[in-house]
């Protein structure tokens, strides 16, 4: 398995994730939601979007999260849980430096939005059938509480994994 060259992180799109966690019956959760509009339609996503100019990562988090589900969170009760590097070597325009956070504190009401239909998936029941490919790369390390930071090289079909690694996080 070849990899080609990659760009640094630092010139990457950047994209914040925000993963509220809660306990049902004793059954960790995690809220994801189905993409309706734009980049990814379709998917079951994490939520979030572009850190916009200004921004840190932890605020868009917060910012996109409150936008995309109505679940209002704080810089505090915002968690770092990873970072994952998203290269796209035949769309270069789509790659992406994503932070991912969790949280376990929110207040606001869930709605469905025009972007998103949130929903609550048990860790151990992921829809991975309907995320991302290289969502079982990432997602269930994080879940577990493992903070790394992981690089996915998608495919020329921009969908599958070409190749995939992780490291801890620094
Ligand atoms: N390879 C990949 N694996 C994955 O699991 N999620 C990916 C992915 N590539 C993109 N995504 C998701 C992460 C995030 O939900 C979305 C990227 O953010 P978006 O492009 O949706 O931002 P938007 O353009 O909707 O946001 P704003 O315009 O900033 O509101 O796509």
């Amino acid at each position: 398995m070849t990899v080609p060259d990659l760009p640094t992180r630092e010139t990457l799109t950047p994209i914040a994730l925000c993963f509220p966690l809660r306990e049902r019956d004793g059954v960790p959760e995690v809220l994801l939601g189905l993409k309706k509009t734009g980049f990814g339609v379709g998917r079951m996503v994490g939520l979030g979007g572009h850190v916009e100019p200004g921004e840190s990562d932890a605020q868009a988090a917060c910012r996109e999260l409150a936008e995309e589900s109505g679940l209002t969170t704080s810089l505090e009760d915002v968690n770092l849980a990873g970072v994952v590097d998203f290269h796209f070597p035949a769309r270069p325009a789509w790659s992406m430096a994503t932070a991912l956070f969790t949280t376990r504190r929110w207040g606001g009401t869930l709605r469905e939005t025009a972007e998103i239909a949130p929903e609550w998936f048990a860790h151990q029941q992921l829809p991975v059938e309907r995320m991302w490919a290289d969502a079982e790369h990432w997602l269930p390390r994080m879940l577990a509480g493992e903070r790394r930071h992981t690089v996915v090289v998608l495919a020329d079909d921009n969908a599958t994994v070409r190749a995939s690694w992780s490291v801890p996080l620094d």
